[in-house]
């Protein structure tokens, strides 16, 4: 019999919390009961034995000191391509894959949902960790007259929990966004009627860009940055440098998580985090100064205090955090936004009839393109949602999940020890035919209930902004954000893509277009 308590460590409670993850895999129906009073021996030998040793794991050949670098120097899988790399390890080893990137550093791939799902369950009873963002984490502690802990991305355990608790109050739910709806309808308003058919000779991301920068300050600094002016748009200005150096910070970033400490990457990382925090912090003590002086008595009755008001004015939460916060936003908001909207409008100028149907529905529910957007108009542009999900389903801004496991699990009928980093692999399940009809095609009907191409998928498939606790904090802002970009420029505009190449995506570590985002519009 397979020793599970030796393999993974002494403890009894370690033992019995890998054979209560067992049942919930081999699903015995033994789940709702009580494992300790209720298994026969055999029954328990039974289980240990069903377990297979993480060492079985099937995946790719690790080698003294190098691990499975090589492989990635040799072209064989590429840190840029996920898709294709994950496919590969799926097609050659199969639904679960272990990998030694860096010689005893193991990464477990997993591609079946009904692992994700059991990744999902295991978290509710527990603080979900990401073993990411190191390079903030080492950042942040080096300058502690500015922070007082590794922020949201990169801090894990209790600490995340006391930060994520504070901060999600009055951000998260989707009724708290709505308090930003008439600025962020307002901004949008705007850039379409100004810089859609501004003629674009360069990259459209970088007018994306600018759009996500000055959306995600609108909440970040609660300042109006006006990205478009003749002077924002020099290369030295604020704007420019601010979308620059977040993804410097995220792109070194990542490198750093994969390959360790560099100098060279270090430099470029500390420089670009130094220029965001240099502007946080000036524009959060802006924001401070201008609190103290008002007054709220003084306030109208429909006043809506901005997220970092509502901050500043919280006596749970510590000044330094509202610098850390407000840079965490800068660095997951702006590409994240920018590159997904990139997708979306890439899809739909290659699919003239889904365009169409849009565009229905956006004059249906905005009879003039003035009309300001309401929460009910939003709850009723079903299609656009559909859009949404479908360019999500495609081009999600993570390949998956990625999880520092902080206790032992089953996937797969293997045996997976804590100290385990798992990754998800949604990206590439999303464009197998096992989950779904056609699904390199783009059909945002697939998610339309009454459709006659309607699917019923796995619900823990497409999950773009993560699951549970750990899940994206700002997903309902953004689902916002790109609802009313779509219909506003959908509404009179038609999409055209220039390339003769179709758009990919390479990850940075987020997915990032790879090539030119090269659109133009036409006012219909
Ligand atoms: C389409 C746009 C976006 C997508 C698809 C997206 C997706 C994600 C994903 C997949 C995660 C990791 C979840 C996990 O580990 O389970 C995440 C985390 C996060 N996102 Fe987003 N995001 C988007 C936009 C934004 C925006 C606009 C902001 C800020 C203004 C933001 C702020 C954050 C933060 C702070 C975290 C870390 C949360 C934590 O660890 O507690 N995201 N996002």
């Amino acid at each position: 019999m397979y020793n599970m308590a030796l393999q993974c460590g002494p403890s009894k409670i370690g033992f019995w919390k890998n054979i209560i993850g067992a049942v919930k895999q081999v699903n015995l129906n033994l789940s709702k009961r009580s494992l300790s009073s209720s298994l026969s021996e055999p029954e328990q030998e039974q289980l240990t034995q069903d377990i297979k040793p993480f060492d079985e794991i099937p995946g790719p050949k690790s080698l003294p000191f190098i691990g499975t670098v090589y492989l990635y120097s040799l072209g064989v899988y590429s840190f840029e391509n996920v898709i294709e790399s994950g496919r590969k390890k799926y097609l050659k080893y199969g639904r679960i894959v272990r990998e030694e990137i860096v010689p005893g550093k193991h990464t477990v791939w997993i591609f079946d949902p009904e692992d994700y799902k059991q990744l999902i369950l295991y978290e509710t009873t527990m603080f979900p960790s990401r073993k990411s963002h190191l390079a903030v984490e080492k950042y942040r502690k080096s300058r502690p007259e500015v922070y007082c802990s590794g922020g949201l991305l990169s801090t894990n355990g209790e600490e995340w929990w006391k930060l994520r608790r504070e901060f999600q109050k009055d951000f998260s739910a989707p009724q708290a966004v709505q308090a930003y709806l008439p600025a962020t309808d307002r901004i949008i308003k705007e850039f379409v009627n100004r810089q859609l058919l501004f003629p674009c000779d360069f990259d459209f991301m970088f007018v994306l860009s600018r759009l996500s920068l000055q959306l995600t300050c609108l909440i970040a600094f609660d300042e109006e940055f006006d990205s478009f002016s003749n002077q924002q748009l020099k290369y030295d200005s604020r704007s420019s440098q601010l979308i620059e150096a977040a993804f410097t910070a995220n792109q070194t970033g990542f490198m750093m998580d994969r390959v360790g400490f560099q100098t060279r990457l270090w430099k470029r990382f500390s420089e670009a985090s130094l220029f965001i925090e240099s502007v946080a912090v000036e524009l959060v003590k802006k924001k401070k100064r201008s609190l103290e002086k008002s007054n709220p008595l003084e306030y109208s009755e429909d006043y809506v205090p901005s997220l970092l008001e509502l901050y500043l004015t919280m006596p749970s939460i510590n000044y330094k955090d509202v610098i850390g916060m407000t840079v965490d936003l800068l660095l997951a908001g702006i590409n994240a936004t920018a590159f997904t909207a990139s997708f979306a409008l890439y899809h739909l100028s290659k699919n003239e009839r889904v365009q169409d149907i849009l565009r229905m529905e956006a004059r249906d529910l905005l009879q003039s393109p003035e009309q300001a957007i309401t929460p009910e108009i939003l709850s009723s542009a079903h299609y656009a949602r559909a859009v949404l999900k479908e360019v999500l389903r495609l081009n999600p801004i993570s390949a998956g999940a990625e999880r520092l496991l902080t206790e032992d699990i089953v996937l797969s009928g293997y045996h997976i020890p804590k100290g385990t980093n798992v990754v998800t692999q949604n990206q590439v399940s999303c464009r197998m035919d096992d989950y779904f009809v056609n699904p390199d095609v783009f059909l945002p009907e697939r998610w339309m209930k009454g459709s006659p191409v309607f699917e019923k998928s796995n619900p823990y498939l497409v999950l773009p902004f993560g699951h549970g606790r750990r899940t994206c904090i700002a997903r309902h802002l953004a689902e916002q954000q790109l609802l009313i970009l779509l219909l506003r420029v959908v509404r009179d505009h038609m999409i055209r893509w220039n390339s003769e190449k179709p758009l990919g995506c390479k990850a940075i570590p987020i997915n990032k277009p790879d090539q030119v985002v090269d659109l133009s519009f036409m006012k219909v």
